[in-house]
């Protein structure tokens, strides 16, 4: 879907912000960008879009070179959430979502309806904050009002430079969450930058780790870079905490459980899906302050996970991938 091959930018200060890039990203797939501060990470994005243009190698999005485009045609294509949202301050809520579908033409009675249907599609009722300013909302709020925005001329591709950075660890994470189930229904494609690890395992197909000079140091899954770190640089970033990342990316092995007999009832803290990860499943135990808790397959009762298990579970996925 997008290629990057040979990508490199160097401002005309000298400064090699992206070195020899090549990645690439599937068609519905989710990559993050991610790295510490300077690496090049909101170039390569904005090189995709072409706000900035490589100064050498080729970006082509379905095999067509960024570059033989119109840029204003390509951006059509592509739409752009950044940090500080940019919303149209003396404008209402819904007609800053409205801008885009105006843009492109569609008459007012249409951007409304479309604008009010995204607007619930990010979780914000319209009969409450349609007629709002962004002013009088939360910045969680404006983020939303800011993906709204984005997908309102139903771009197959989706850029986010920081989506979640102005805001507080608690509804950056709920953020996280709605964004993550609105892109299982959705299906676009999306480059995510961050500097945050933690957002990049939870919501990376792949993650790209980039090192300063903008030198890509790995690509790969969350559970791939957790596990196996390409050098001592990715190994540093994905951290000491990384056992407890990995929980939240490796999902529950049937060949783990244990059967339920001999568990006296009150030891049990419910059931959740084998769809479950193995972090859903150790924060239910510590939940319910038990240390059995049952997993199920849709109705059919399949066994039963212990922190033994849990235990057990992570050493392998360290093993085998
Ligand atoms: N217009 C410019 N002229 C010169 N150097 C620039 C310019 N824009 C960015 N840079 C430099 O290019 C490098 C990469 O910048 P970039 O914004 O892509 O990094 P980043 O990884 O997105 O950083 P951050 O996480 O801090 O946003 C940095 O060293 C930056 O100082």
């Amino acid at each position: 879907m997008i290629n990057l091959s040979g990508v490199g930018k160097t401002y005309d200060d000298g400064t090699v912000a992206v070195h020899e890039l090549d990645l690439e990203i599937g068609r519905g797939e989710l990559v993050v960008l991610v790295g510490p501060s300077g690496c090049g990470k909101s170039t390569t994005l904005k090189m995709i879009n072409r706000l900035i243009e490589p100064t050498t190698g080729r970006i082509e999005i379905d095999g067509v070179d960024v570059t033989r485009q119109d840029p204003v045609q390509l951006r059509r294509g592509i739409g752009y959430v950044i940090q500080q949202v940019g919303l149209f301050p003396h404008q209402k809520v819904v007609r800053n979502v409205m801008t885009v579908p105006l843009l492109y033409g569609e008459s007012k009675p249409t951007a409304r309806k479309r604008a009010l249907e995204l607007m619930e599609l990010v979780g914000l009722d319209p009969a409450t904050y349609a007629d709002r300013y962004p002013h009088q909302l939360s910045g969680g709020q404006r983020q939303r009002v800011g993906v709204a925005r984005a997908l309102a001329a139903n771009p197959p591709v989706l850029l986010m430079d920081e989506p979640f950075g102005a805001v507080d660890p608690v509804v950056r994470t709920r953020l996280q969450d709605e964004f993550l189930r609105l892109q299982r229904d959705l299906g676009k494609t999306v480059v995510l930058v961050t500097h945050d690890i933690d957002e990049a395992v939870r919501m990376g197909d792949r993650v790209a780790i980039f090192a300063v000079g903008g030198r890509l140091a790995q690509y790969g899954t969350p559970a791939q870079l957790l596990a196996h770190p390409a050098d001592d640089f990715v190994a540093d970033f994905v951290g000491s905490t990384k056992g407890l990342r990995r929980l939240t990316v490796t999902q529950i092995d049937p060949s783990h459980l244990e059967p339920l007999d001999g568990v006296a009832t009150g030891d049990l803290a419910g059931a959740i899906d084998v769809d479950a990860t193995l972090e859903e499943a150790l924060a239910a135990l510590l939940r319910e302050d038990k240390n059995v808790i049952g997993v199920k397959q849709g109705a059919t009762f399949l066994g039963v996970l212990t922190p033994n298990g849990i235990h057990r579970a992570l050493r392998e996925s360290l093993k085998t991938r």
